[in-house]
């Protein structure tokens, strides 16, 4: 078998008396999407937190690349290649597109922030960042300030700036919020290309999409994977059924 590119063992985490992650285990191949889906509510955020080092498990193992990342805080994470949209933004409003993509470039290569002009006449520094707006259909609106973008632009911006970390493994949390029938159909586009540069694992709502892109789905139900299989499989899971799906979303 492949080896997984992320992979998390028995993670545990309590607030108190709840048990947010109660001993979950995934792994992410290369290649593949693999969605995790679940009721509001499960710990699909927390399991999130853990993967990317925000938070802290009492108990369990994240490992990146064979490397135990456990220990290691979320910076480091990033640098290592976990590349972490979209809950927290670091686009810049009042930048362009491209100023946005070359910091981000630039901040990957472990440049400082501070000589932005310099960075922008660096032909490699630009060429980089072109490079990744075009690969999510960003190229028109390049010199557009990121504050203006329309939402699912703004979403293709982080991942083109996600894109210069050279990710080895995409943590996407619910890349389809807030977008109209035509952006899903967009990201579900853009994605199903970006897993080739790194896979995915998606926490997503909208079924649409996961049932269009997931390879595997896992169901996090009270912090823990009560299924994990084809989308076929989770389809006619009765357990996920009773537990998470409506009977409608299966037909
Ligand atoms: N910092 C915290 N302190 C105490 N309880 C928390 C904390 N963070 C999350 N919880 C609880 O842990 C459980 C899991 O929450 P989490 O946000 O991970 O679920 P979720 O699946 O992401 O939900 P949603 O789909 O609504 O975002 C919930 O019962 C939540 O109230």
């Amino acid at each position: 078998m492949t080896e997984p590119v992320l992979e998390v063992r028995n993670l545990q985490l309590s607030f108190g008396a709840l048990r947010a992650t109660d001993g979950v285990s995934l792994t992410l191949c290369p290649g593949e999407i693999h969605a995790l889906i679940g009721p509001n509510g499960a710990g699909k955020s927390t399991l999130i937190g853990l993967i990317a080092g925000t938070l802290k498990p009492d108990a369990g193992q994240v490992r990146l690349a064979g490397r135990d990342v456990t220990a290691a805080d979320a910076a480091v994470r990033a640098r290592a290649g976990l590349a972490r949209s979209f809950q927290v933004s670091a686009v810049a409003a009042d930048l362009t597109v491209l100023q946005n993509a070359v910091l981000a470039v630039q901040g990957a290569r472990g440049q400082s922030f501070g000589f932005f002009r310099p960075a922008l006449a660096d032909a490699a520094l630009r060429g980089a960042a072109e490079a990744h707006i075009a690969r999510v259909g960003l190229s028109d609106r390049r010199t557009i300030p990121a504050g203006d973008l329309a939402h699912g632009e703004r979403r293709r911006l982080e991942l083109a700036m996600a894109l210069a970390l050279a990710p080895r493994a995409f943590v996407l949390d619910e890349p389809m919020a807030g977008m109209g029938p035509d952006g899903a159909r967009e990201m579900t586009a853009l994605l199903d290309d970006l897993r080739h540069e790194a896979p995915i694992l998606l926490v997503e709502h909208d079924m649409d999409a996961v049932f269009a892109l997931a390879d595997r789905v896992s169901v996090l139900v009270s912090g823990r994977i009560i299924a994990s299989g084809t989308v076929a499989e989770i389809r006619t899971d009765p357990e996920v059924r009773r537990a998470y799906l409506g009977e409608e979303m299966l037909e």
